[in-house]
């Protein structure tokens, strides 16, 4: 049998554009739009193309806007793409079949799927009754799923008495229940503290790790992209930008190198070799157009007293800012 080679996702021209109602304010146009609709195209996701493997943890990245939530809603069948194809495990999303649904979860950040009055444990089973899950499997993936959350104590109360980070991780374990193999998550840390994004973050992995699981995640944190993403596809405006290892879009887009240069002797100007961003004591650090690092670093070396010096790649967020920024230029 040849299916573990079978890619996981195929993307191919895929396309969406929204149709929105437009009219003018007052009265008269609305009476007037009764007669003669006029609707806006809005381009939301332009001929994007990209095939993803069993087991990769791909994160989806873009400005606001840039078509994310679209894409991951065509991949979950909750919208038509408007031309292009795709496929998840072989199954056309839109046809919402079983055996497709059985197979996938959406998680998004800003939604929530469990009943706010019940306890997560009555939503539990709620889902386990709708996905028909056999219920000695149903209770092992539960409880290993509480217990790798570490929400034992709170599965008891009312969904709307829990924390932000809480509820998140209580709606984790319920798009999880039915074990999909392939998990679309949407800002699933969104608006939470340091820790707790920590923690999901670990639980991603783990759960990537002990099911083979294939996962798109789009994230404002970089911090969940650089921690479980090998691999990143960055869109704008619809369309593909850039799609490859995260290693390889810093080496294409970082366009400065920050040095780090900390002097043995005061009284020397370090201006003169590039834009001081900070300055502590004898140590500098600047900021350098990355094709003139190597000569700069040799010329600080020459000509001033120097104790250390050392060569950084900017932080990820600021290249991302320029993969947008050459984006939005195009
Ligand atoms: N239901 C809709 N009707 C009309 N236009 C929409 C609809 N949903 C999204 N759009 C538009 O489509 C474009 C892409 O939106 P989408 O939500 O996919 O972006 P995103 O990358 O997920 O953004 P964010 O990071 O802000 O969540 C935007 O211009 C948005 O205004």
């Amino acid at each position: 049998m040849n299916v573990a080679t079978e890619p996981a996702i195929v993307v191919h021209q895929l396309s969406k554009i929204y149709e929105v109602p437009e009219r003018d304010p007052g009265l008269l146009a609305a009476v007037r739009s009764l007669f003669r609709r006029r609707v806006r195209a809005i381009p939301a996701v332009s001929a994007v193309s990209f095939t993803i493997q069993p087991g990769e943890v791909v994160g989806f990245l873009g400005p606001n806007g840039a078509g994310k939530t679209t894409t991951l809603k065509m991949l979950t069948g909750l919208l038509h793409p408007t031309a292009g194809d795709v496929r998840v495990f072989g199954y056309i999303p839109s046809r919402r079949e079983p055996a497709f649904l059985r197979r996938i979860t959406l998680v998004m950040g800003n939604r929530n799927q469990l009943q706010w009055d019940l306890p997560a444990l009555d939503s539990f089973e709620l889902l386990r009754a709708i996905y028909r899950l056999p219920p000695a499997a149903f209770r092992a993936t539960r409880d290993e799923l509480i217990e790798l959350l570490e929400v034992g104590h709170l599965v008891r109360k009312p969904v709307r008495n829990l924390s932000l980070g809480e509820r998140m991780k209580m709606e984790i374990i319920g798009a999880l229940l039915h074990r999909p193999q392939a998990l679309f998550l949407d800002e699933p840390t969104l608006g939470l503290d340091v820790t707790m994004q920590r923690r999901i973050r670990a639980f991603v992995a783990e759960y990537n790790r002990r099911t083979g699981a294939t996962v798109l995640l789009t994230s404002h944190y970089m911090a969940d992209v650089e921690a479980l993403c090998r691999r990143v596809i960055v869109i704008h405006h619809g369309q593909v930008l850039f799609d490859g290892p995260l290693h390889n879009l810093v080496d294409q887009f970082a366009a400065y190198r920050k040095l780090i240069v900390t002097l043995s002797e005061s009284g020397s100007d370090l201006s003169r070799f590039g834009e001081v961003i900070d300055q502590d004591g004898l140590r500098y650090t600047l900021r350098i157009p990355k094709a003139t690092a190597p000569a700069v670093t040799a010329r600080i070396l020459a000509e001033v007293p120097v104790a250390d010096v050392t060569v950084e790649e900017p932080p990820i967020d600021d290249v991302i800012e320029q993969v947008f920024a050459v984006g939005a230029s195009h």
